[in-house]
């Protein structure tokens, strides 16, 4: 295209009546073969990139939660300051792969296709003109530096942000999930200061970001500077070597376009940088090979399992905190086929006791027997195998009740399920829901009472008829009513089996064969109901005083008592567990992370224009602004609550009316900028093409100075526009942050109860909803105030120089705009609908990581796995339609870009002939 620009110049330039509508027409009809040819390229680039990205970030996506899922639970237990494993693997599973797919299936071809562009710009430009080409490099080339160096710092800045606001979002993260305690210890007023502080650090770095920003955009005028130097070389080469005016310019351009392309390159590298960073995070988990592996085959398998269990002094700590030990020489045996109640406080190690059996946990010291094998040394699936886990808050997945049971055992018959439902006396209530088997739990606004829920636990572990039950309070979180039933279910599936159970209501052990009394993780007291209650010649010990005090509990307190242990929430609310709460699938989080969501809009807001898309403006470098493009969530959009009005959104921003104003007047400088330089090469053209040297000469001399002029205005219009903005931008953000968690602390409890309102359903709102709104304040202002001054102040020159010619191309306009608009309207649409299907994904991926001990417990892996597979369909079908979408508009937009071109040389070449307009006339506000 730049040969045919040059020859275009060339034979337009010098024109003295030579032109005819013959060269005219064939100078067109080349640079439309030219757009043709760039658009089915594009298209292609579109289609099969697209296709690719997709393809590997499902994949990528699988085998990280493959990997996560095989992960021992003690991966799970270790939280980073301020965010837990869930937020951890929620975020790599979609934003982190997010990122990877932008970057293959946009930031890395936009590399390829700019690399491409300053070779073939450098050639060129060298066979143009090598003189010229060779002394315009250096600078061309320089202005690269200052953006490598303030990217590098912008780059750093807003990481910093990120994690600024990871501690700002922790604190909000810890206080809503446990708002309970919160509420209980009035800790609102502690909570918000917390907050508001680690905030004003988030603000202070982001104005930092606007203020680099400011210097990275201002410096890219050196550009302006390079067009000066290039003014004054040029005039020299065609006056003094008699070189070809419109082989110097084009060469020139090109130089300058090479330069421009390897800038523009730059922030996709960054794209592609953090890409390979989440790529990275992605392979790190996908091959970490966990401590204790479900899938390992080296183990035995016994053919025959009694049930026998044995603790022989053992020793452990939790690997998060392996300064507290929590079982100090435990020793117990508990007898096959027998049932065994484990009592003592909270914290005595009961629970821990379970999960080592599970072989969640290795101890640190001592050896855990089965029927006389260590533990260890057996095959953890098999083992698992032989149990059934059944927890105090009972899990179940947002599937069927059906695939719910199934969970204890791939591939059971119908008819297992229904056994495994009638022993655990929950048939009856199934077949009565709307469904029966098939009945959802927990979706769709359809939700199980607890004891159905618990119900369905118990079938699920009675599944696979496992030789050792482990009920960990199964029922301590019922109302009496529901006790009774699923004590039955227990006391039903608890026979031939060994039977571990965790009780809080020490009534329903009462009957156990053997009771095991902790404390401080070692057993002080052993043996049935009635020998411990005769212990020390019938003054009891420990246990007898436990069932004292819980009789005089019951008798005094019943009502307030029974409510409050009915509640399971209520008494975990005053012991927290060290791992995150609230697990039950109903509330499950619906993750809203996008890539641009977690930047806090500090992504990379501002883009170089392409050199593809640069064509039709040929002698401007375009800055375009592009504003966290950050989409609206599904649960916004279908909010009853009216979209806040730009005015009040405005007054939320009023106390930084003085930082608009001055960003205001930096924008309408910084849209001047472009235009002006504009005409200011349109002259230089026609300045090569003068007959009279010293006249070229003079002109040119004024403007170099004009073009380095321009240059130190871009540099304070930029600075002063994107500083104010930023610091506009940032107050509000915060501001409305402090406000909206204030707010919340306001609210009842039940409210936060409420499905949409999880506490990372809030958080992501906190991150990335409050950031729309200063997109839709400050950044809108800025980008509105720039184009629209930038572009009256072009057509108003435009039409000034040449009224004819700028009226085509006005007219054009729209169908470029639209064509570029049209592709990012449609690549948003269908982008939102494989975000709304990886929102689904998201959510099975958060419920297994929370309820991976169950997973675990149940081997349950490939199942999850298999739901997870199925999650992905939709957004690969998305992808297709999404990819030849991507090649059409990526088509339209180049062809229509170049086309456009084609039509500004045949239009004012057509009115060059007719002498309306001189060269000049056509090159200034093209
Ligand atoms: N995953 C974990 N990581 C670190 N510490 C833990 C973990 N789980 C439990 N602990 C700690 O280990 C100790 C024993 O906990 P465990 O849950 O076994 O007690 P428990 O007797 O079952 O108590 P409760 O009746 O309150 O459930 C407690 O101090 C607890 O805080």
């Amino acid at each position: 295209m730049m040969f045919i620009l040059s020859e275009v110049i060339n034979s337009y330039g010098s024109s003295s009546g030579a032109l005819t509508n013959v060269d005219v027409d064939k100078f067109a009809l080349r640079l439309f073969y030219v757009a043709i040819g760039v658009g089915l390229a594009a298209f292609v680039e579109g289609l099969c990139w697209t296709r690719t990205a997709e393809r590997q970030t499902s994949r990528m996506r699988m085998k990280y939660l493959n990997s996560v899922l095989k992960q021992e639970v003690s991966f799970f237990d270790t939280q980073t300051a301020g965010s837990s494993t869930t937020f951890q693997v929620i975020s790599i599973i979609s934003s982190d792969a997010n990122a990877v797919q932008v970057a293959l299936c946009e930031k890395i071809p936009d590399c390829i296709a700019y690399m491409s562009t300053f070779f073939f710009c450098h050639i060129f430009a060298f066979t143009l003109s090598w003189r010229l080409a060779l002394a315009a490099m250096p600078l061309s080339i320089s202005f690269i530096a200052p953006g490598l160096f303030f990217g590098s710092i912008l780059m750093g800045l807003v990481m910093k942000g990120i994690g600024a606001y990871g501690v700002a979002g922790g604190i909000a993260e810890q206080a809503i999930s446990s708002v309970r305690t919160v509420y209980s210890y009035v800790g609102e007023n502690q909570t918000l200061k917390r907050f508001s502080i680690a905030l004003q650090t988030v603000t202070k770095i982001g104005i930092k970001v606007g203020l680099v920003k400011g210097i990275l955009m201002g410096s890219m005028g050196i550009i302006y500077v390079g067009w000066g130097f290039q003014a004054w070389v040029g005039t020299y080469l065609v006056t003094q070597k008699g070189e070809d005016g419109g082989h110097v310019f084009v060469a020139g351009f090109n130089v300058l376009m090479g330069g421009l392309s390897i800038l523009s390159a730059l922030p996709n590298l960054t794209a592609i940088t953090e890409a390979l960073a989440a790529t990275t995070r992605i392979l790190e988990m996908i091959d970490r090979v966990p401590s204790i592996e479900t899938e390992d085959r080296k183990g035995k398998a016994l053919s025959h399992v009694r049930g026998e269990i044995e603790f022989q002094d053992i020793y452990f700590s939790y690997p998060s905190r392996p300064d507290s030990q929590v079982l100090q020489g435990l020793n117990l045996k508990i007898p096959a086929g027998k049932s065994v109640g484990l009592v003592g406080g909270s914290g005595s190690g009961k629970s821990t006791i379970i999960s080592l059996i599970e072989r969640f946990y290795d101890p640190v010291e001592g050896e855990i027997l089965l029927d006389g094998h260590a533990i260890r040394r057996l095959q953890p699936k098999w083992l698992r195998s032989k149990m059934g886990l059944v927890n105090q808050e009972p899990v179940l997945f947002a599937t069927s009740i059906r695939e719910n049971i199934l969970f204890g055992k791939e591939g059971a018959s119908m008819d297992e399920i229904i056994n495994a439902a009638k022993a655990a006396n929950a048939h009856d209530f199934i077949v009565k829901l709307p469904d029966g088997y098939e009945t959802q739990a927990g979706q769709f606004g359809f939700q199980l009472s607890g004891g159905q829920k618990q119900r369905i636990a118990i079938a699920r572990a009675l599944l696979r008829d496992p030789k050792i039950l482990l009920l960990d309070e199964a029922t301590s979180a019922l109302d009496a009513q529901s006790e009774r039933v699923v004590q039955e279910a227990i006391d039903q599936a608890s026979k031939g089996r060994t039977t571990i159970i965790i009780a809080h209501r020490l009534s329903t052990i009462r009957t156990a064969n053997l009771i095991v009394v902790l404390q401080a993780g070692k057993v002080i007291e052993s043996g049935s109901h009635n020998e411990l209650m005769r212990k020390n010649g019938e003054k009891g010990g420990e246990y007898f005083k436990m069932v004292q005090l819980q009789q005089m509990a019951t008798q005094n307190e019943a009502p307030e008592d029974s409510q409050v242990y009915d509640k399971p929430w209520r008494r975990r609310s005053v012991a927290p567990s060290p791992i995150s709460a609230r697990s039950s699938t109903h509330n499950t989080p619906i993750y809203s992370f996008s890539g641009t969501g977690m930047s806090i809009s500090m992504g990379t807001p501002v883009s170089m224009g392409t050199p593809r898309s640069t064509m039709g403006t040929p002698y401007s470098f375009s800055v375009q602004y592009d504003p966290d493009d950050g989409s609206y969530d599904e649960d916004l959009k279908n909010s009853t609550y009216p979209p806040p009005s730009q005015w009040r959104l405005l007054k939320m921003n009023a106390p930084e009316w003085g930082q608009a104003l001055l960003g205001c007047l930096g924008a309408i400088g910084s849209g001047a900028v472009q235009p002006i330089n504009a005409y200011c090469v349109g002259s230089l053209i026609s300045v090569y093409f003068l007959q009279d040297k010293s006249e070229i000469k003079s002109q040119s001399r004024v403007l170099t100075f004009v073009f380095i002029g321009i240059g130190v205005f871009n540099f304070f219009t930029n600075l002063i526009q994107h500083y104010n903005f930023a610091i506009m931008g940032e107050k509000l953000t915060t501001r409305v942050r402090e406000q909206l968690l204030e707010k919340l602390m306001t609210f009842e409890i039940g409210w936060f109860d409420e499905d949409e309102n999880t506490s990372a359903a809030i958080c992501a709102r906190l991150a990335t909803e409050v950031n729309m709104v200063r997109s839709l304040v400050g950044d809108r202002m800025s980008l509105l105030v720039q184009a629209v001054f930038g572009a009256t102040f072009a057509y108003t020159v435009g039409l000034v120089l040449t009224w004819r010619l700028s009226l085509v191309m006005i007219a054009v306009q729209p169908l470029v705009i639209g064509s570029f608009y049209a592709r990012s309207i449609l690549m948003k649409s269908m982008g939102e609908k494989a975000r709304k299907a990886q929102k689904e994904g998201s959510q099975l991926a958060s419920e297994a990581v929370i309820n991976h001990r169950t997973i675990t417990a149940f081997s349950s892996q490939k199942k999850i796995l298999g739901l997870f597979g199925a999650t992905l369909a939709g957004p690969k079908k998305e992808s297709i339609k999404q990819s030849y979408v991507s090649g059409a508009g990526l088509f339209s937009s180049q062809f229509f870009n170049t086309a456009a071109t084609a039509l500004a040389y045949w239009y004012g070449g057509r009115l060059l002939v007719l002498e309306l307009i001189t060269p000049k006339h056509l090159f200034r506000p093209s």
